[in-house]
């Protein structure tokens, strides 16, 4: 099963994504998403061979953000793919059965889609309001996952749902409980400074052992 934490990389340069994604590596992330909105660009490349390179350093897993063809160029594990992305269909037939899809969601209703898709993984967001994404969907709050997952396990719906906007260590325990697989932060982990204390204390919250 996947790992319970995902980086989502922030940095408007490819020095400032590589700084970032090598703190994250260097401090216990395990799972990279590489999200550089200049996606088709000669940077876009010349950072996915990087980042390509520092997740095979640090045995992390890699995916893209949107690019599918990025990713099959660089034979990445994966991507991730938004509501308003390439179809998970057609990506599967660029990548491959191997690799690892996740899409997102914002209702049950989607989540009933990415589960029809075939998604590996569902980001089910926003959590609470954040200032990483624009144009943000209606805000879940706790009550917003309770009531989706339940409806989930009502139908024995079981894709991995990873939370994901605006997350904070104070947020993890009571996230957890809602019965999703594990969250996706960007600007938690971008911004701190004691990564290596952070990833440490989310990494506790999110593989506790009963
Ligand atoms: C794990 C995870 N969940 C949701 C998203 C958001 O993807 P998308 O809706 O395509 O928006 P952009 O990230 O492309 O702005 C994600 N990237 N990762
Ligand atoms: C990339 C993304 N997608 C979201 C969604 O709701 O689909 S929220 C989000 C931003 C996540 O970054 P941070 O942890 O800094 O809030
Ligand atoms: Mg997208």
């Amino acid at each position: 099963m996947h790992n319970q934490l995902q980086y989502i990389s922030q940095g408007n340069t490819v020095e400032e994504q590589v700084y970032n994604i090598h703190k994250a590596l260097d401090n216990g992330c395990d799972w990279i998403q590489m999200r550089f909105k200049k996606n088709y660009s000669d940077d876009a490349f010349t950072l996915a061979e990087a980042v390509k390179m520092l997740c095979k350093e640090y045995l992390a897993t890699f995916i893209i953000n949107d690019n599918v063809y990025l990713a099959k160029q660089l034979e990445a594990d994966g991507v991730h793919l938004g509501l308003s992305d390439m179809s998970v269909e057609e990506a599967r037939l660029i990548l491959g059965k191997t690799k690892i899809i996740g899409g997102t969601a914002n209702t049950f209703e989607d989540v009933l889609q990415r589960t029809t898709e075939n998604c590996d993984y569902i980001g089910l967001g926003p959590f609470q309001f954040t200032n990483t994404k624009q144009n943000l969907s209606p805000i879940l709050g706790l009550e917003g996952y309770r009531s989706i997952i339940g409806q989930m396990q009502a139908k024995n719906i079981q894709i991995p749902i990873y939370a994901i906007g605006g997350i904070t260590l104070e947020n993890v325990e009571s996230l957890m409980e809602t019965g999703i697989h594990g969250i996706a932060v960007s600007g938690l982990i971008t911004q701190t400074e004691n990564a290596s204390q952070l990833i440490n204390q989310l990494n506790d919250k999110l593989y506790v052992t009963i």
